[in-house]
């Protein structure tokens, strides 16, 4: 089975697939930020490297798609215990979200972005979608408070604008999202890292999802 957590900077979505992970025994598959060669530079000057971040995180996530193929082939012929791999954020993101925002905002340019969008759809037509997209909505305050919080250097520049532009193409994006199951967890009134009952209420409502799909 494969899972997959949406949503915005710092609105907890590795902590989840990693409380998720431990709980029930999946793989998680990382974002790219440790190692990443762009981040930092594209966080300083985001029209110099817009492009080269999105092609970056788009090969990433791409190999990502490939272990869930190759995972989602070995659960069907059986051979071994069934394996479900939790996904922190999607490459739809990537394309609907991220890149669509650098282009909205004047920090690509249209050219970049139609080679960026034409890589993106050729690999979409090879990527299945998810059996459960999980969308942790979170406000710009929520966001804002995580992010400190979490205390990434590079990050400490991010806007506003920025997480509010995002914020309002996530809700596009969950809003027309049509492509399986999608369950939305308003996370600015939990705390699922720190409170187990709230971790507990989360995955009540994750297994009610699942048990609705089966
Ligand atoms: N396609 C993309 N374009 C631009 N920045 C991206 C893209 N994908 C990820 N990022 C950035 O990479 C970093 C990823 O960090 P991380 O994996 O910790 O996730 P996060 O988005 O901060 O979410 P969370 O706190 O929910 O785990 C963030 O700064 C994020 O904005």
């Amino acid at each position: 089975m494969h899972i997959a957590i949406t949503g915005n900077i710092g609105a907890g979505k590795t902590t989840l697939a990693e409380q998720l992970a431990e709980h029930y025994g999946w793989e998680v598959l990382y974002e790219a930020v440790e190692g990443n060669p762009y981040l930092a530079d594209f966080y300083r000057d985001m029209p110099r490297w817009a492009f080269n971040l999105q092609v970056y995180f788009l090969n990433s996530r791409f190999a990502q798609v490939k272990r869930i193929i190759d995972i989602q082939q070995a659960n069907q012929t059986g051979q071994k215990q069934p394996h479900t791999v939790v996904q922190d954020r999607t490459i739809y993101e990537d394309a609907a979200i991220f890149a669509r925002n650098l282009y909205q905002s004047g920090d690509m340019l249209e050219r970049d972005f139609t080679t960026y969008h034409a890589l993106f759809a050729n690999m979409a037509s090879l990527v299945r979608p998810p059996d459960l997209m999980i969308y942790l909505r979170a406000s710009l305050p929520k966001l804002r408070q995580q992010i400190q919080k979490r205390g990434r250097s590079f990050e400490q520049s991010i806007s506003d604008d920025y997480l509010i532009n995002l914020n309002r193409l996530y809700e596009e994006f969950v809003a027309s999202y049509q492509l399986g199951p999608l369950l939305i967890i308003e996370v600015d009134a939990i705390d699922f890292a720190k409170n187990p009952a709230d971790f507990t209420q989360v995955l009540h409502q994750i297994e009610a999802q699942l048990s609705r799909e089966v």
